[in-house]
């Protein structure tokens, strides 16, 4: 019964889970919290997996570990391997003017983004990491100075695992890589001029490992140490390539990681004809494919997917945080909020949530807040408000499945999966709103079970990973409500007029 373990260090926390690698079965699990804020020192993010890796009772009996994280996020290193500043992330819209100025550099309005969708599989948006390092050249020029290697998230999480041994043994893989905006799924190669556009000049970044590729070897004095970097044998390491020294003698092997969005589809093994909704910080609507996308609308982002296929995605900035927020408002848990959406009738009357409430990325709205439309009397209650922001966040991602089908995916079936899913009525109304009924698997960790999955593979070997299975999801039906997504597109629109990028 080898064992391994899945880590995802996603936006709001660091999950780990322990699984049979056989048989995918549940052995243990821990979880931490990240720090609020869309700048974060990674070194938090250290100290998360490191306190949920103690939580899930720690590493010792794994034979292989695998880290997905939060997409994009610009970690920038230095010779010595320290951090040049705390990591700007996905969903931080400073580098909305940069991501502008990217595309119009290829040319002017379509052409350009066309331009960028046929180099890098999609045109960039704030959330880019390309756009990130023209940000820091333009306004931090002495911290991009600094820069000698640029990774995300997932890409440090492992080389820190692995005792940090140098730049050049910096690891990624296609699905993660895809999100940069200077590699191109199409060839699989990095698009060395794209990097240079965005910070001036070329830098170290990770190798591209294939899908079950090792990413190298735990140091086991890795997750021991302090938790600084520079701090003794937990900081950067010799400079030397590939493994770290004093791996242990069970030589417990690092798989090539991926994005959150990657392995969740791992995680709940999707095929052909299936198509992911996650309702976590980031709502975002994800199939298989076999082709690369490129939409030159810039709407659905080409990515790679962690098997060596493709991952067409729409990613808004406003999902699981819109319940959140609409709770505080009405001062309830997040199960009362659900029990109030319930309560209110189907379209809540009239009553319209626009959840632009960090911006937005799809549609391209960096500066956008959120709106509500169509309070009355009779809507003035906190059922109606409830449903509102539910619907709300659910019509963003119905346009998102929309823009999927329209770039060619096929739509069997939707999971939905994220910290959102737990909402009972995130799961009732999605299908009134989707119009189509939604399989929600049991409440569960799906990106830390997806980076599980690649460590299974990576240990076992073979063609592809071994087929876990998914049991016990539960199918929710309903009529569909045309009506609510007519309102919401209507109000949305007078949203998008008032916000133009
Ligand atoms: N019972 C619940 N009902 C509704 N939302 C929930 C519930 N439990 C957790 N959440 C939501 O899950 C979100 C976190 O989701 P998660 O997928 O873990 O985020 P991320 O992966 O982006 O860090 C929180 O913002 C919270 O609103
Ligand atoms: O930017 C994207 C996808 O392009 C986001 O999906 C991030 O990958 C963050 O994911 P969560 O923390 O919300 O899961």
């Amino acid at each position: 019964m080898p064992l391994v373990a899945g880590i995802d260090s996603s936006t709001q926390s660091c999950k780990v889970v322990i699984r049979d690698a056989e048989t995918g079965a549940l052995v243990r699990q821990g979880r931490a919290p990240h720090p609020d804020g869309t700048e974060v020192d990674p070194a938090a993010w250290w100290a998360a997996l490191r306190a949920a890796v103690a939580e899930a009772g720690g590493l010792a009996d794994v034979v292989a570990i695998s880290v997905a994280g939060q997409q994009h996020g610009m970690v920038c290193l230095d010779e010595a391997g320290e951090v040049v500043r705390p990591a700007l992330l996905w969903n931080d819209t400073r580098s909305a003017g940069a991501a502008s100025d990217l595309v119009a550099e290829a040319g002017d309005g379509e052409a350009g983004r066309r331009a960028w969708a046929e180099a890098a599989g999609s045109v960039p948006v704030a959330s880019f990491t390309a756009t990130k390092l023209r940000w820091l050249a333009r306004h931090e020029p002495a911290n991009a100075a600094r820069v000698a290697a640029v990774c995300l998230p997932h890409d440090w999480l492992t080389w820190r695992l692995a005792g940090a041994p140098g730049l050049a043994a910096l690891r990624t893989d296609r699905g993660d890589a895809s999100g940069t905006g200077y590699w191109s799924p199409h060839t699989g190669d990095y698009r060395w001029d794209l990097l240079e556009q965005a910070l001036g000049r070329r830098v170290t970044v990770p190798t591209v490992l294939g899908p079950a590729e090792p990413a190298g070897r735990l140091d086991p004095r890795a997750l021991a140490g302090a938790d600084g970097p520079g701090s003794g044998a937990d900081g950067p390491g010799s400079g030397a390539d590939g493994p770290a020294p004093g791996a242990g003698a069970a030589a417990v092997l690092l798989g090539p990681g991926t994005g959150d969005n990657a392995a969740a589809a791992l995680g709940v093994g999707a095929g052909p004809g299936d198509v992911v909704v996650s309702v976590g910080t980031s709502g975002t609507v994800f199939a298989v494919a076999d082709t690369p996308a490129a939409d030159p609308s810039g709407t659905v982002a080409g990515f790679a997917d962690a098997t060596g296929r493709f991952l067409p995605l729409v990613c808004t900035l406003n999902a699981a945080r819109v319940l959140d927020a609409a709770a505080t408002l009405l001062g309830v848990d997040l199960t009362e909020l659900a029990e109030l959406a319930l309560a209110a009738p189907p379209g809540a009357d009239g009553l319209v949530m626009v959840p632009y409430l960090e911006g937005e990325r799809t549609p391209n709205r960096p500066d956008a807040t959120g709106s509500v439309h169509g309070l009355t009397l009779r809507t003035s209650t906190p059922a109606h408000l409830a449903r509102a922001a539910v619907e709300g966040l659910l019509c963003a991602l119905a346009d998102g499945l929309d823009a999927l089908r329209a770039q060619g995916a096929r739509v069997d079936r939707v999971l939905l999966v994220g910290g959102g899913a737990r909402s009972l009525a995130v799961r009732r109304i999605a299908p009134q709103v989707f119009g189509c009924p939604v399989v929600a698997p049991p409440a569960g960790e799906y990106v830390a079970d997806g980076a599980a999955r690649q460590a299974a593979w990576v240990a076992l070997g073979g063609a592809a990973p071994p087929s876990w299975p998914l049991a016990g999801a539960q199918e929710y039906v309903a009529e569909p409500v045309p009506a609510i997504r007519e309102r919401y597109a209507r109000a949305r629109d007078h949203v998008l007029d008032q916000f133009v990028a």
